[in-house]
């Protein structure tokens, strides 16, 4: 298994030409949510040109590593815990598992909220097992703290995800104050349309990752099944 496979900063700098990393994570328990579904899912973006993916669960990215050897792949693992607020690779054992899985970079919840493992304690494991760090953080605070500790990727993934009301659009001003002073910076986070992907890098993102927009079916329409309803049955021609 390509688990040993271990690329550089550099290396991956290089291998990037569009910087999109496209996230295969569908709706949960919805009719895509199937290993299988997911390897397909990897398969097309790639074909349609993502550089790399953004794959949730030990057993997928096993199964996404063992289909496409050559791709490039953010692991995460995604638990719900009791008595944190913290739900992306929140385990030292998760780090190890996407490793051993063939991760080449694993992201991680980066957020200063109560926790089970440091966030230090994290980026040091996924150094330990020779992968790349890719902090998930929701404010300029959080990817500074993460830069400090050696996470060699920040990314904007947790803006608007840590109380109120979720936003609409994407947190580029955090994107902004990212770029000025992070090497790089994923844009990440409600990334819907090309546009907005194409913005981000613009404004000097390393990388965008898109997820819904691509691979949550039942998301995407109903973005349209509810533009439609104002034109519903009433205004439709006789
Ligand atoms: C907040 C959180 O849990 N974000 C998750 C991180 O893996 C995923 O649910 C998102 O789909 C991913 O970040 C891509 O973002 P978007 O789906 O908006 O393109």
């Amino acid at each position: 298994m390509s688990g040993d496979k271990k690329l550089s900063i550099a290396e991956i700098d290089r291998q990037l030409a569009c910087g999109l990393i496209v996230s295969c994570q569908p709706v949960d328990n919805g009719p895509l949510d199937d290993d299988e579904i997911v390897v397909c899912f990897a398969r097309a973006a790639l074909a349609g040109g993502a550089d790399g993916l953004r794959i949730e669960g030990a057993r997928r990215v096993a199964k996404v590593r063992a289909a496409l050897p050559q791709a490039l792949i953010i692991g995460i693992v995604k638990r719900d815990l009791h008595d944190s607020p913290v739900r992306i690779t929140p385990l030292q054992t998760d780090v190890s598992a996407l490793a051993e899985a063939g991760a080449d970079i694993i992201a991680v919840d980066a957020t200063r909220r109560p926790r089970p493992a440091a966030v230090r304690a994290l980026i040091d494991e996924i150094h330990r097992h020779s992968k790349l760090a890719m902090a998930d953080c929701s404010c300029f605070e959080d990817a500074a703290q993460a830069h400090g500790c050696g996470a060699e990727i920040v990314g904007t993934t947790l803006s608007g995800y840590t109380g109120g009301e979720v936003p609409e659009r994407p947190d580029f001003a955090l994107l902004e104050k990212m770029v000025a002073a992070f090497p790089r910076v994923m844009a990440e986070g409600r990334f819907n349309t090309p546009a907005d992907s194409a913005r981000a890098r613009e404004l000097g993102a390393w990388a965008v990752t898109v997820g819904t927009a691509i691979t949550r079916t039942e998301l995407v329409t109903q973005w349209f099944a509810e533009a439609l309803k104002v034109h519903g049955k009433d205004s439709a021609p006789a």
